[in-house]
């Protein structure tokens, strides 16, 4: 093989699919059970505790929310992983010099040498062939979703249902399940819809890795990235041209991203451009969602301008939105024969191997509240992954499956009537025959497992749902006068939906107040499919792992704030919703009080809510709601199998980059606010650890800046950490902890603030032994917390600091750090 760029097209003509199987030119690359528990108080030196299932700040405020379709709620953040894949190719760009689309793909094979050559790669796998499956479906529109944490899965759904006629037919599918290869095989009559978030620090999801190395196989400038090798299909055989493989390609993007990350949309971003580059025509604007503001506006924005292109393409008339009457529904719910084993919760099909599919039932070891004198609750969870084979690492993530409040379950099944079924077996079924996904449970489940465990239910519902799937069910006018504000205006929605942490069971209860107010007695009664349609699936929840592998091999720790969001101030409505609590982290909440027995959790089956409900100022038993001493709403949680004192949470383990170096001489700069602390605790015991079995070998410092409200009361860990440092300090005597308490003299201090009172101390870390200097320094910086404000702001400290103790100008700095960022040796692992 000739040097230069790799890239182009395998051969398929030559190579005939036989009985599946691609011969002579292969494609080519991508080829709760517990033991222990009841108490265990955190001893000054073991533990910890945090939430995060989009994470949180340093306040506690989580992204939770600023979004109504969001699994948000007390949930974190995450640095994706690991690349995965490599393609060997055929052939090389500059064998063939400039483009020469004359050229056909048997030509370039022989040129290549290669009619008997081996890609290396893996076979061609049918059930991977995309185009074949959109086909063999009758499809004309494929739907691939990039999606971390649901949404933009969601947003695929979403949008496939709205685009779906005679004309347009889409297929929603997940990039990893297919191969890229395929994508020249579209022709100019069928389409490519690309729904993308973006995560990490401007990374594709983990579900779009493969298909974006292929796309970007040069990330640091990826317009210099190889034309990849698609797969070509019979009917294009020789015919496709070399650089723009993908010129009968038809494609639209909608892009997930937060603007407080420097990266916005670049997954979007980067993966239009590459499509055009190859090729490819977009339909319309790129879609840039902005999950900091209103995502859900802007995706419906996007498709107000969108669709009717996309209908156009296929000459689909644009549907009468007045029309009327019920809208058909993706999923038939049967009620079928009983089956306990899924009213038990076990929800997921046992595995060899544990990952997000299949999440490992790790026993609770040890739960303890960090900060009990705080006025919020900071966790910190031990789980036990002996007998799974998983492992993991310092700067690891571990995502959990929580499950929905009892009150919650008990209220919705109220407002859809469905009470005294509940526990009825059902069996939940595609409409559609052909659709991608044809369960959309795992097994047999029942009503009340269905939103207990499977089901986003207590997120504030979407505007563009309450359109399509809340008010076609409105027979009354009262139920219509209500809905239709929040279903056609923004602003009605924002303020009385969103503001008022309207769920879809109080949503449903106020409705039914306006009804009976307006002597109606036939109330508005969603059919089940319909909150299955409406409501995304459940998702995990990322927290950093905060504890060593070296300390603690087998069992990560959790540290999480406990999430409680009010309705806003002022809000008409507020006595609607009143308050909203994070679904993971008040989960782990009732994990620890079950476990410490602080409270019976199970409440009785069948109990009646008034249907005129209206939490939390009741709960599903009618009782008044538990409120604790820290002004907390308590939830009420089933634990199954019902055995004393014994939970297993589902959970798996997520690689990440934020990583130790590798050489324990190189110093390291934490900067961890809050529950920021969680990966730099596991760092400190990596490292306390190496100074104990070690003590003869050279460390670099480490220096740890924490900050929270109080010393007195948001201190956690303080014991062990104050131990650890000594162990450090043996070996790394500069090392030390450095902390801002921002509620503890008249003015607020940050971690940003102590950084530049010790920038001696951080330039010496940052000089690593040099005696001055010159370039981006050699030592680790470690940022994890609060995207927003408190990442920025460290890092403008940083610059000011570097160019004021190293002589150059602040740009200069900038520069260093930028290209620390590039080496890995500035790693953020933050939230918004
Ligand atoms: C850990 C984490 C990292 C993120 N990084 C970025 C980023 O670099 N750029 C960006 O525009 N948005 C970023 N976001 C925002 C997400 O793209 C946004 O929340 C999106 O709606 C998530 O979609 P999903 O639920 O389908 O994963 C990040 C979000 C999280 C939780």
């Amino acid at each position: 093989m000739l040097p230069g760029k790799q890239g182009g097209i395998v051969a398929y003509a030559e190579g005939k699919r036989q009985g599946g199987v691609l011969n002579k030119y292969r494609v080519p690359g991508i080829g709760f059970l517990g033991i222990v528990l009841g108490y265990f108080h955190l001893t000054s030196d073991s533990s910890t505790a945090a939430d995060q299932g989009k994470r949180q700040d340093s306040t506690g405020s989580q992204k939770e929310m600023s979004t109504s379709s969001k699994v948000e709620w007390g949930d974190m953040v995450i640095v994706s992983g690991v690349l995965v894949g490599a393609a060997t190719f055929l052939f090389r760009k500059t064998l063939f010099g400039a483009r020469k689309p004359e050229m056909t793909i048997a030509q370039k094979a022989a040129l290549a040498g290669g009619a008997g050559g081996s890609s290396g790669a893996d076979e061609y796998n049918e059930e991977r062939d995309f185009v074949l499956k959109m086909r063999n479906a009758g499809k004309n529109v494929v739907i691939f979703y990039g999606s971390q944490t649901g949404t933009a899965e969601d947003f695929a759904t979403r949008l496939a249902k709205e685009l779906q006629s005679v004309a347009v037919r889409p297929l929603v599918l997940d990039p990893e399940l297919y191969d890229f290869h395929g994508m020249a095989a579209l022709n100019e009559d069928e389409l490519a819809v690309l729904i993308l978030a973006t995560t990490g620090e401007g990374e594709p999801t983990d579900n779009m890795e493969q298909w974006y190395d292929a796309f970007v196989s040069n990330r640091e400038s990826p317009e210099e990235s190889e034309v990849p090798e698609f797969r070509e299909p019979e009917d294009k055989a020789g015919m496709l041209d070399m650089e723009q493989p993908l010129a009968d390609v038809r494609f639209a993007v909608f892009g997930l991203g937060n603007n407080t990350y420097e990266q916005f949309n670049s997954h979007a971003r980067i993966m239009d451009s590459r499509l055009q580059a190859l090729g490819a025509q977009r339909i319309g604007e790129r879609g840039e969602g902005d999950d900091d503001v209103d995502i859900e506006e802007d995706f419906a924005q996007w498709k107000d301008k969108t669709l009717p292109l996309i209908r156009a393409m296929f000459g689909s008339a644009t549907p009468d939105e007045d029309a009327g009457g019920a809208p058909a529904l993706t999923w038939t719910v049967t009620e079928t024969g009983g089956s306990d084993a899924w009213t038990a919760g076990q929800l997921y099909a046992s595995a060899e191997t544990f990952d997000a599919r299949h999440p490992f039932q790790a026993p609770v070891k040890a739960t303890a509240e960090l900060t009990p004198g705080a006025d919020r609750h900071v966790l910190h969870v031990e789980v036990d992954l002996a007998g799974s084979g998983m492992r993991y690492e310092a700067g690891d993530h571990i995502g959990v499956y929580a499950q929905n409040s009892d009150e919650e379950v008990d209220l919705l099944l109220a407002a859809l009537g469905l009470l005294d079924r509940a526990d009825q077996a059902i069996s939940v079924a595609a409409a559609d025959p052909h659709a991608a996904q044809q369960a959309l449970f795992p097994h047999v489940t029942t009503y009340r497992a269905a939103l207990r465990h499977y089901l986003e239910i207590a997120l504030p519902v979407p505007r563009a749902q309450i359109k399509s799937l809340v008010l076609p069910f409105a027979t009354s006018a009262a139920a219509r006068d209500f809905l239709g504000p929040l279903a056609n205006d923004k602003d009605a929605h924002a303020q009385k939906v969103g503001a008022g942490c309207l769920s879809l069971a109080r949503l449903l209860n106020a409705v039914h107040a306006a009804e009976r107010t307006a002597g109606e007695t036939d109330l508005l009664m969603l059919p089940p499919a319909a909150v299955f349609e409406l409501c995304p699936r459940m998702q995990p929840r990322f927290y950093s792992i905060s504890s060593s592998a070296r300390v603690a091999p087998e069992m990560p720790s959790i540290t999480a704030v406990v999430l409680q969001y009010e309705a806003a101030a002022g809000s008409a409505d507020a006595k609607l919703g009143l308050t909203r609590s994070g679904v993971a982290t008040n989960f782990l909440l009732g994990a620890k009080r079950y476990l410490q027995g602080d409270r019976a959790v199970s409440l009785p089956d069948g109990v009646l809510v008034s249907e005129n409900a209206a939490l939390p100022t009741h709960d599903a038993s009618g009782a008044p709601v538990v409120a604790d001493n820290k002004g907390h709403v308590l939830g009420s949680y089933t634990i199954h199998p019902p055995v004393d004192r014994q939970l297993a949470l589902p959970v798996y383990i997520r690689k990440s980059q934020f990583r130790l170096p590798t050489d324990p001489a190189v110093p390291i700069i934490m900067i961890g606010p809050g529950t920021g602390l969680a990966p730099m605790r596991g760092f400190v015991q990596e490292r306390a650890h190496q100074a104990r079995a070690n003590p003869e070998s050279a460390q670099g410092t480490a220096l740890l800046f924490f900050g929270a409200r109080t010393a007195v009361h948001d201190y956690m860990y303080e014991d062990e950490l104050a131990r650890l440092f000594d162990d450090i300090r043996t070996v790394a005597p500069q090392s030390q902890v450095i902390t801002a308490f921002s509620r503890d003299q008249a003015n607020k201090i940050y971690v940003q603030h102590r950084l530049a009172e010790h920038a001696d101390a951080v330039f010496e870390a940052l000089l690593a032994g040099q005696d001055k200097l010159t370039g981006p320094p050699r030592a680790h910086i470690y940022v994890c917390g609060d995207a927003k404000a408190m990442a920025k702001d460290v890092t403008r400290a940083l610059a000011a600091l570097i160019a004021d103790k190293a002589g150059v100008p602040v740009d200069t700095a900038a520069q260093w750090l930028a290209e620390m960022r590039k080496a890995s040796r500035y790693q953020e692992d933050v939230w918004s």
